[in-house]
Formats: C-alpha cells, structure tokens, sequence
C-alpha cells in the first residue's frame, strides 16, 4: 500500500434509516400484539351468543395466518437492524506486480435460451477487465457442451485480440462490445471527425460486424447438422490461443489473458448437481491451469460494465484488517434492460438496494449466485493445512495428484504448459471434469459449492458464514456487472419456482438457519438467512387473506371489528404501518409511488403462484417425490413480449397453473364484494363488514392489471377467454366447499 495510513475502503452507517425502521418495528409490533389479544380473546367467549355468528374455522384461519404473517415480518426486521454503504478507493492499491492473480469463472448451458453471441459478450467484457493480463484467466463453463459455443470462443478470442489493445489504449470504460457499439448507434459526435480514436474505432466496428456474423455462420451451420452433444459427452477442454508467426506477434498474444473453454463430461446416468457442478468442476479444472487465489463467477448474461470491479473487489481482499476471515465480495445484480416503470420488479429492487446491505452491517450479505469475487481456500473447507497427509487429502479432494499438489501450491500457475499444449496436463484437466470425480469425496458436499439445494449460491454462502467466513458488499452508483432481467410474466414466475423451491429446501433440511451448527454466526444474521430460506411461505397467509375474508362476507360472517370497536384502529394502524414501511423503503431506494405499487402487486402474484409451487416441490423433494431440477432462464426476447414490456402491459402468454390462481381470486373478491355490501346493505350490518369490504376493494385495486387482461384487453398477452371460463368454474367449487364449511364450524 502507498500509504498504510490511508484506508483502502471505508464503510458508512444509514444512521436515519436504522432509526426509523426500528422505531416503526417497535410500534408494529406493539400493534400487532394488541391484534393477537383481540384474536384469542374470542376463543376465550364461550358461549355463542356473544361469539355471535362468527364461526371459529374461519377465524381460526385468520389468526394462524396473521400470526405467520408477523413472524417472517419478524425475521426480515433483522435485514433492516444495522445497514451500510462502502466505497473504495482502488489507486491506494499496491503497483500492478504486487496484485493477485484471478480466474474468471463464466457459466453457460444452453446456447438456444442463452444465445451465443451474448455470452461471448460477457467473455470478451471479462477479459478485457482493467487488471494485468497475466493475472487474469477466463474459463466459459460450457453445460450445453455445444460446438456452436467452442466455436464461438474462438472467433470471440480473434475478436477480443483486436477490442482489448483498443480499450485499453483509448481508456474505454465500457468494454462490453455490444453494449460499447449500441450505445455509438445513439451518439454520432464522432463522425466527421477524423481523429486516430475514430479511426480506430471504425475499424473496430467494422471487426465487430465480422464477428457477429461469423457467430451467426456458425449457428446456421449446426441448426442444420444438430450436432448436439447436450447431455451425453465426454469433457472437452480446449484453452483457446492463436499460432503467432512472428515474435511481436508473440509479445501481442502476452497482452491478453487466458482463455479457457471446458464442458465436463456429461452422463444420463449421473446427477450433475447443475451450476453448483460446473462451478466445481471449473474450481478443479483451474486449480491444475492457473490456480489464482480468486475467482470472479458470472453468469452468462453478466457483463463486465465496469472494468474496474476486480481493482474495488481487491480494496477488500487485500485489507489485512479484515482479509483473513473475509470470504468472498458481492457486487449486486443490476439489469441492462429494466424498463422505466419496470412492472415485474426485475431490478430486485429491495434485495440489492436494501437486504443486502442490512446484511452488510451484520456478518456479510448472501452469496448471489454471480458478480463475486471469492477467495479460492473459502470453497477448500478446513482440510488444507500445514503437513496434511496427501493421501487424507485424496480421500476429501479426489484422487488427482495434480490437484492435490495445487492446493499447497498457490503461487505457481501452469498456464505456459498448457499453452505448450502439454497433453498430460490436458488429460488430468479432463480428468477432474469428468462425471465421477467427485464422487465419494467431499465435493459438493462440504467443499465447493453445495449439491444440496439448487439455490447453490444462498446455501454456499450460508454454511462459509457459518464457519466464520465473512462477506462484504459494494454496490455503487456505477454498476459493476449487468445482465438480462426477466421482461415476461413466465419467465419471471419459472424462475421464482426454481428460487423458493432451493430455498425453502434448505429452510426444511439439516441446513435450516436456526439449527445448523456449530455456528460462528450471529443471531441476527441467522434470522436474516432464516428469512431468506422461509419466505416463499408468505403463501399461507397471503391465500388465506384473498379468500377467507371474502368467503365470509359472502355468507354475512363479520371477520374484523366493527368501525366502533377500538380494535378497528389497531388493524387500520398495522395495515398503514406496513404501507409506509414498504413506501419508505422504496423511496430511499430512488422508487416512485408507481414502484411502491407495481412491487406490492408482485410480491402478491409471486405469493399466490411461484411460492405455492416453489414450496410445494421443496417439500416433495424432501419426502423424495421429486427430483431436482434446473431450467435455466431465457434470455432472448421476441418483439412482440419487448413490446408489451416497454409499455408497461403484463404479458399473461403463460400457462394455466400460474393465471388460475390469480383470477380465480379476482373473481371471487369481485363476487364477495357485490353479494356482501348488498347484503350487508338489507341487514343493515355494513359496519361490521367495512374492513371486509375495503379489503376486497384493495385486492381488486391492486389486481387491476389482472382485471384488464381478463376484460378490457384484446391484444396476444391478454387472458384467454378460457381461464376466465375455468377459473369461475373453480371459484365456483371454492365457493360451495368451502365457503359452506365456514358456516357449519
Ligand atoms: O445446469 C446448469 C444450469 C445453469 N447454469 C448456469 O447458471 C447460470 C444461472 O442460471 P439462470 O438461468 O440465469 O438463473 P437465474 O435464476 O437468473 O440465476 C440466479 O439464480 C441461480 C440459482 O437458482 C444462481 O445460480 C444464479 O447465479 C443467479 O443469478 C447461467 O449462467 C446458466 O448458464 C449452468 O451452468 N448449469
Ligand atoms: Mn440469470
């Protein structure tokens, strides 16, 4: 360091927001207990008269959902207890010689929902990271095991050869190709003007277009021979490099890191435990190359929009304060293709704007998935020590002598023999990435990243933190990573199955935050992980509250106070305390009153539909009557889903399983809102149902997007005239089993 005085990061306490998010936690819960008083006190009325006729089942209901409501409130309190921001200051760190080395692990699986062009966009952007290139290693983890991906890497080598020399001379911030071309498309300052940058980059340009096309000769080539290899291969490994003539041509290649492409060895007959798989497979097989003592993971939609993340990431690690405990640097996901009112809340706006920097203040944010940068011996468990026994090791580590020899062997990269093309060293890397390695050993099991759950990253980071590894996040106004956020309602609700199922698995497993042990974690950042893992299960209670109290309004049973009870204030005031709870933390993260609503929408529709499902297969998972499973997201957009999304229209072209839920609760909240207030109006008794009715009126307010697509809409993303017509069919059995039941108990 320069000057050891002067910090490489400092951190900064949201003083404000800490105290107004506990002072309103205090009178939340204050409130709610008030609640609950008034809910047990009726089971403590016996007699029916005073009960009235208010049945207990429903009640019942209710109580056990406003309870649950409140204790996963509860857990994700500790998220808001203590966040923080940090900023770094990356020219304090020590000259270029001194910096560690970093392989950058990319994740690719499927070349049609991942098109090739895009990942190699996300290569070429790692590549060109603003870090000395021989400190700088580049592995595309290939789980498609495509020809058209390999190819692609090559042509992405030849191209990066050209675009790397270039952002590096003229000092380009932005060195993601698509992303540096797309943005000139608006910008024609330059033209005219005949400048050497201008020059250059013309000429870059126009190699860019040979580029793009070649990818899509390749592409063409193989539509048409289907030369897929998919899911029954042998590993491939192929480290990517040119046949330089000359000697300066020599000294050019010198100037660009390590491309590396790998497809471990695929069988029918083996799990392959998905990213969490590859993830280890490209760990081992970059152990024996380059073996850096970091590792930057992106998935293969995250661009590198800020070449100097590993500098920022570095001000961390290399902090002796704090680098021998810390883990591994999160950055946040942020999306390049977020709309202005973004409807589906693809930003995550209050994961990577708020909860992780709650965490931040605790033990460390969640490993998420991509965009971090982690020190290699987290991932070894404890069982590389001074004079371990080899052959102990093999037992833990597999029986590749190489690698073992690379876990004592930090310094030592053995990138010049490969390039050498030394075939043992190649025949040992396909080794390592071959189907069996791994098992019988300690991979994916308390090394690497976890098999256990597909939510890999939160359940990885998780058991790191709980050995006493720590996690540090940066989120800054430039974002460091971008990738493709979901702009379509079937995506959005897949993906939301795949994420609560792993990680309600690992809620209901040994790995359950508040029993796994022994734990070096404190308890509010268990609670925050405890959070995390059992959410999806807002499910519950958020069913209940769309059915239950309009099933009684149906049938005339008053669910709520009176607006002369003194309990009337008290729902009033939980209900207004959680608005602006909500309100506030969108504001202060840069939303507008449109975000409070269209967030508030989403976490309904994500509560009735992924949740449930996601839920319900971590449980039959559990009792082994379902297996794992892991479709990767899209990221390719037809015009027609861009187009509904930029104009802010939900696109309801999804399947059944995720429209009937919702509809089927806009039809019977409209239902119970007309027959109760008409009858509420004859008996006389509208008092008693006014929350009853002014919750139904919320939920139809909130749904109205729903409501449009069923009625108004006439466009190809509107809801089919049959779910309507089979969801009233539903509703209608709802209605009579159980809206009948609820008048029997
Ligand atoms: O068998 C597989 C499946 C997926 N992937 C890759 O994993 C990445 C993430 O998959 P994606 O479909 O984009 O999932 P998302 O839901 O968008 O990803 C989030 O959630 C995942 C866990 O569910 C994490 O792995 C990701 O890092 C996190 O960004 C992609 O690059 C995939 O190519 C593989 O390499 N092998
Ligand atoms: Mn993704």
């Amino acid at each position: 360091m320069e000057d050891s005085d002067q910090p490489l990061h400092v951190c900064h306490v949201h003083k404000s927001s800490i105290i107004f998010s506990r002072l309103q936690s205090f009178l939340h819960i204050l409130a709610v207990l008030f609640l609950f008083y008034y809910r047990a006190s009726f089971f403590l009325k016996n007699d029916t008269e005073t009960r009235g006729i208010t049945s207990s089942l429903p009640w019942f209901l209710l109580f056990l959902s406003e309870l649950f409501l409140f204790l996963i409130w509860l857990l994700d309190q500790a998220l808001r207890w203590r966040p923080v921001s940090r900023s770094v200051f990356p020219e304090r760190l020590p000259e270029d010689d001194k910096l560690p080395a970093i392989d950058v692990f990319v994740f690719t699986a499927d070349p049609e929902r991942e098109p090739t062009l895009q990942v190699m966009n996300t290569v070429i952007s790692a590549m060109a990271l603003d870090y000395p290139p021989d400190k700088l290693h580049v592995y595309l983890s290939d789980d498609g095991g495509s020809a058209v991906t390999l190819k692609g890497m090559r042509e992405a080598w030849k191209f990066a050869k050209w675009w790397i020399p270039f952002c590096r001379r003229f000092k380009i911030q932005n060195r993601c190709p698509n992303a540096y071309f797309s943005s000139l498309a608006d910008d024609d300052s330059h033209s005219g003007s005949f400048d050497e940058f201008t020059r250059e980059q013309e000429k870059l340009k126009e190699r860019y277009q040979v580029f793009k096309e070649s990818i899509k000769g390749i592409k063409e080539t193989f539509v048409d021979t289907s030369s897929f290899t998919g899911k029954d291969h042998q590993s491939v490994i192929e480290v990517i490099q040119g046949n330089p003539i000359d000697n300066t041509e020599q000294e050019e290649l010198a100037m660009l890191p390590q491309l590396a492409y790998v497809s471990r060895e695929k069988r029918p007959s083996h799990p392959h435990h998905f990213k969490a798989g590859a993830f280890n497979v490209l760990l081992r097989v970059s152990g024996v190359i380059s073996n850096s003592p970091y590792i930057l993971a992106l998935d293969c939609d995250m661009y590198c929009n800020d070449p100097t993340s590993a500098r920022q990431a570095m001000c961390f690690h290399l902090d002796p304060k704090i680098s021998s405990s810390l883990a591994f640097v999160q950055f946040p996901q942020r999306f390049h293709n977020i709309s202005w009112n973004d409807i589906y809340d693809s930003q995550l706006r209050l994961t990577y704007s708020l909860r992780w920097q709650g965490m931040d203040g605790l033990d460390g944010p969640v490993l998420s998935g991509t965009g971090f940068f982690i020190k290699r011996v987290s991932l070894y468990g404890n069982y590389v020590q001074e004079g371990a026994d080899p052959m102990e090791l093999k037992r833990y580590f597999g029986p590749s002598n190489e690698f073992i020899k690379s876990l004592f062997n930090q310094k030592k990269p053995n990138v010049a023999k490969i390039r050498d093309s030394s075939n043992t060293l190649l025949q040992e890397s396909k080794f390592l990435a071959s189907c069996t390695y791994g098992s019988e050993t300690k991979w994916g099991q308390d090394i690497g990243f976890l098999h256990y759950s597909v939510a890999e990253d939160y359940l990885t980071g998780f058991t790191l933190q709980s050995k006493g590894w720590t996690s540090v996040y940066l989120s800054s106004s430039t974002p460091q990573f971008l990738g493709s956020g979901v702009t379509n309602l079937n995506d959005l609700l897949t993906q939301g199955i795949r994420w609560s199922s792993g990680l309600v698995e690992v809620g209901i497993s040994k790995f359950c935050p508040f029993v796994y042990g022994p734990s070096k974690m404190s308890f509010l950042e268990k609670m925050s992980y405890g959070y995390l893992s059992l959410f999806p299960l807002y499910f519950l209670p958020l069913w209940c509250f769309a059915i239950v109290p309009q099933l009684c309004l149906l049938s005339g049973i008053p669910m709520y106070p009176e607006a002369s009870n003194s309990f009337f204030i008290v729902f009033l005031f939980i209900f207004a305390s959680s608005f602006v709870q909500f309100s506030y933390e969108v504001f202060i993260t840069g939303g507008s009153l449109r975000s409070v609503i269209n967030e508030l929408r989403l976490w309904m529709i994500k509560s009735i539909t992924s949740h449930l499902y996601g839920s319900l297969d971590a449980f039959m998972k559990r009792i082994g009557m379902r297996e794992a499973s892991f479709l990767p997201t899209n990221k390719v957009d037809d015009d027609e889903t861009v187009e509904l999304y930029r104009n802010g229209k939900f696109d309801f072209r999804t399947s059944a399983m995720f429209l009937v839920p919702l509809v089927v609760i806009v039809i019977l909240n409209t239902v119970s809102l007309i027959v109760g207030i008409t009858r509420a109006i004859l008996v006389g008794n509208l008092d008693k149902m006014f929350l009853q009715v002014l919750l139904s009126i919320y939920i139809l307010a909130i749904s109205y997007p729903i409501i449009e697509g069923m009625v108004i809409r006439k466009d190809k993303g509107r809801i089919p005239t049959s779910i309507t017509i089979s969801s009233a069919a539903y509703s209608m059995i709802i209605v009579f089993l159980i809206g009948l039941g609820f008048l029997v108990y």
